[in-house]
């Protein structure tokens, strides 16, 4: 494939034009033809790699005025078309979006500290199940019909418009993706043709990555006040102060906006919601109009994210009672409040992504009122990420659940039992067991009739990351065997 930068939108100093093969910004992935992105990073800038790209046959650079310094000795050895950008990671969104073309017709975007995965996964199913072909993009991947891994959350852009313009290619006309803060803050999806975009809530995660709550919040913003076009809808969970706020910036610029919560001001309301051991009942009210309905997923919040993903379904012009008609047909997503096991004496197993203060309480207080027993709660945080939320995780933890068992959860570089002491500091009741697999066995083995367990952390994830390596790990599938193994299956 072949595009001039002026097809492409950009630019070059002096106006030179060049047909270009394909985009890098990783030096060590540039082919010859390439325009090499020299993009400031957290760790390094990318200029400082123009030479080895120009090297390996870059025809353009895009970069910023710092670049262009750093780069200075290279570019003028080589003199290749120079593109400056003043948001060099804004450009390159917008000129991957151009190269590659196609995207489904229909794109919506979500954001929030949590939920986003459950959110983007219930859209596609519901899309699927009026008809469209769909596809989520995110944590767990591409899935629906066209699937590929995905390396993050939200891709970079290179990335996404590839996969977005194959999927299109394919059939598939409508996509969910997922806007991380990492995402936003580095402009990857700043290409994609939002019709509609959601929030879902704001707590703490990421302390690590962005230095303040407030840089935080300004990178989730950004979703509606820079990438989601004036003419799109906003689909806001008003239930959460920042919610409000949001609601609040939408309308300064103009934006129709779909607030959805159990507050009275909400057009999409959860005025109802009744649980048992399988799932749970809810009454909805629709701007006006009452739905009853039953969904097959435990948890109080599942049901918020089912009315963020109806939100976005029917912002982009399904209509309502076919919506509403098929959320029972909805199925859990891999890795949050998925059933596992279940032993002999009728006790159950939960596993669930819970790796946030908030989403530690948030599930198993969701689980209680599916329980009639205790709640037994596994935790561990993550090594080489936010150190601020480990004991408040713990503390969570230990305030919600009657029995807390502290494990690891992907130590990476860090010594993991200096982790399991920052999270116990919020959980001095705990019982420690770092290997997962033994906290699985004990966990499971405290289990009396009635009860549930609650394995929190790694969801969907399907390895341990203990320094450099990555050992096969499955919170389900180990769940599975520890209960066989007690209860004399195995
Ligand atoms: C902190 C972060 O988000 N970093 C991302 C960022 O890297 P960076 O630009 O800061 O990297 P850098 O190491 O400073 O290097 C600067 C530049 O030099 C280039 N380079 C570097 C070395 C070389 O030999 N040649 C070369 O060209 C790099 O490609 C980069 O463009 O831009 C890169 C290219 O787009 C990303 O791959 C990289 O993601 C790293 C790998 C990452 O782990 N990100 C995680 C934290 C992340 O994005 N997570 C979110 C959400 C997680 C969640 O919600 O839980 C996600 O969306 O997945
Ligand atoms: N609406 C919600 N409110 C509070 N907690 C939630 C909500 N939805 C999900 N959670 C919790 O957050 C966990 C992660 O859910 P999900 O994967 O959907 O979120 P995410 O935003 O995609 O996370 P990530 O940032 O890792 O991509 C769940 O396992 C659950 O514990
Ligand atoms: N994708 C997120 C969540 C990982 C969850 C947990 N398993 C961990 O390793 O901290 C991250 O990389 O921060
Ligand atoms: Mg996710």
């Amino acid at each position: 494939m072949l595009k001039s930068l002026s097809e492409l939108g950009l630019t070059a100093q002096g106006g030179r034009d060049e047909q270009i093969t394909g985009l890098s910004v990783d030096s060590r992935l540039t082919e010859s033809g390439h325009l090499f992105a020299a993009l400031p990073g957290a760790r390094l800038h990318g200029a400082e790699f123009v030479r080895k790209a120009l090297e390996l046959g870059a025809k353009a650079v895009l970069t910023d005025r710092e670049g262009v310094k750093i780069a200075a000795e290279a570019l003028a050895e080589y003199d290749p078309a120079l593109v400056i950008a003043e948001d060099p990671r804004q450009a390159l969104a917008y000129t991957a979006a151009l190269f590659f073309g196609a995207q489904p017709d229909v794109m919506v975007a979500v954001t929030g500290t949590n939920g986003k995965t459950s959110v983007a996964t219930f859209t596609r199913q519901v899309w699927q199940l009026l008809g469209a072909k769909a596809i989520n993009i995110g944590t767990t991947g591409v899935e629906g019909d066209w699937q590929a891994p995905s390396p993050h959350t939200t891709p970079e852009p290179i990335t996404l418009h590839r996969m977005l313009s194959e999927a299109a290619k394919s059939g598939v006309s409508h996509g969910a993706m997922e806007a991380s803060s990492h995402g936003l803050a580095q402009r990857r999806l700043d290409g994609v043709r939002l019709s509609a975009a959601a929030f879902t809530n704001f707590t703490q995660d990421h302390l690590d990555y962005h230095a303040t709550f407030e840089a935080y919040f300004a990178a989730k913003a950004g979703l509606f006040t820079r990438v989601l076009p004036e003419d799109g809808v906003a689909v806001i969970n008003i239930d959460d102060a920042k919610g409000m706020e949001l609601e609040g910036l939408c309308a300064e610029r103009g934006m129709d906006v779909m607030c959805v919560g159990r507050s009275d001001a909400a057009d999409l309301r959860i005025v109802g919601q009744r649980f048992d051991a399988t799932g749970q009942d809810l009454r909805i009210d629709f701007v006006g109009n009452i739905y009853q309905l039953r969904l097959d997923l435990i948890g109080g919040f599942q049901a918020e994210n089912v009315m963020s993903a109806a939100g976005l379904v029917m912002a982009c012009g399904a209509d309502p009672e076919e919506v509403f008609s098929c959320l029972p047909e909805l199925t859990g997503v891999r890795g949050r409040m998925q059933h596992a096991a279940t032993r002999d004496n009728g006790a159950t197993v939960f596993v669930d992504y819970a790796h946030t203060p908030d989403a530690v309480a948030t599930a198993i207080a969701a689980l209680r009122p599916h329980v009639m027993g205790r709640i037994i709660a596994i935790v561990g945080a993550g090594g080489d990420r936010d150190t601020t939320k480990r004991p408040l995780m713990g503390q969570a933890a230990a305030e919600h659940a009657d029995l807390v068992i502290v494990t690891d959860d992907n130590p990476r570089s860090e010594d993991p039992g200096a982790i399991r002491a920052e999270v116990l500091a919020g959980a001095p009741e705990a019982m420690e067991v770092g290997d997962r697999a033994e906290a699985i066995l004990r966990g499971v083995d405290a289990l009396q009739a009635g009860d549930a367990l609650l394995i929190c952390g790694k969801g969907h994830e399907s390895g341990q990351v203990i320094g450099d390596n990555t050992y096969p790990f499955d919170d389900v599938e180990q769940a599975s065997l520890a209960v066989a193994a007690l209860d004399g299956a195995l």
